[in-house]
């Protein structure tokens, strides 16, 4: 991967890091989820100091883990950000672990309008960010699966990047992850970590969730974390499970099953300047002829 050197210290070696801290380990909560909403959240908040006892310093939940995942649930679990119950809950839980919490996602009311949401809490418990799903699941795959989400959601409008503690983090959530697009500007942003919490199913969670995965990390040259519930073969819509971690090589660092449990594992914020500086495509981009532009 290095070039060979007589120099006693590659060149290489000398640059000074780019992040504050040079790593620090993630949590990815693969919770279960079921109709009994404060239990889901119950179970959040205790894997979240479970997870801060165990070193986490970012601690992510999967995609709707307050309310089962589906178009007939949302109207009626959704609550408004950040004074709804589940926003105040993760974010006592923040404070009180002392830890940064990556909230999944939740149905969110505001006025007339629903939409999927995550929110981001810092390690005192402030908002630091709030992304709304921008590309709703909307597919219909015959004899397999239909899903829409757009018949209950609305779209979010916003690439959402935040910093914590000097770390630039995207955020996508769930179908987000199929449009590289949007991680391209959020790497852009400066992004080194995309969160995505997501809830693949058993169609395309087998095919795709990792490959897209990993094309993200590769195409970005950043880790990629997928945090997604466990699979529940009784729900109405049957999550894969599979949390993941990528590094900005491609590889999976470490993954889960479909069973509840939580991913631990150290991100090493130095192998996206190592990776980048050694396959340069980022400046060898041919902008005269092509380009990715955010228009608002
Ligand atoms: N909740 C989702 O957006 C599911 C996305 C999905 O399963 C896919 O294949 O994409």
């Amino acid at each position: 991967m290095f070039e060979t050197t007589t120099d006693a210290v590659h060149p290489r070696f000398t640059k000074k890091p780019a992040y504050p801290l040079s790593g620090f380990k993630i949590a990815l909560v693969q919770l279960a989820v079921g109709p009994d909403k404060s239990k889901n959240v119950a179970q959040a908040v205790k894997e979240i100091h479970l997870a801060k006892e165990k070193g986490a310093q970012l601690v992510a939940l999967p995609e709707c883990f307050n309310s089962p995942y589906g178009t007939q649930f949302f109207k009626e679990y959704a609550e408004e950000v950040p004074s709804g119950s589940t926003c105040h809950a993760l974010s006592k839980a923040a404070a009180e672990a002392g830890v940064c919490v990556i909230g999944g996602t939740l149905p969110e009311r505001c006025g007339e309008k629903l939409y999927n949401t995550c929110t981001v809490w810092d390690n005192t418990g402030k908002l630091l960010a709030r992304h709304r799903k921008m590309h709703l699941f909307d597919i219909d795959i015959p004899n397999k699966i239909t899903f829409k989400e757009s018949d209950v959601l609305s779209a979010g409008d916003q690439i959402t990047t935040f910093e914590y503690q000097g770390i630039k983090i995207g955020l996508g959530i769930c179908y987000d992850l199929r449009f590289p697009e949007m991680a391209r500007l959020m790497a852009d942003q400066g992004c080194s970590l995309l969160v995505y919490p997501g809830a693949f199913n058993m169609t395309t969670g087998p095919q795709h969730w990792e490959l897209l995965g990993r094309a993200r990390a590769v195409d970005q040259q950043l880790w990629v974390a997928l945090a997604a519930p466990a699979r529940d073969p009784a729900a109405h819509y049957v999550s894969w499970g599979h949390s993941t971690l990528i590094d900005p090589w491609g590889a999976v660092r470490a993954h889960l099953t479909d069973q509840p449990d939580t991913l631990l594992a150290d991100i090493d914020l130095s192998t996206v300047d190592e990776v980048r500086s050694q396959i340069p495509v980022r400046v060898q981009r041919r902008t005269d002829i092509y380009d990715t532009i955010q228009k608002s």
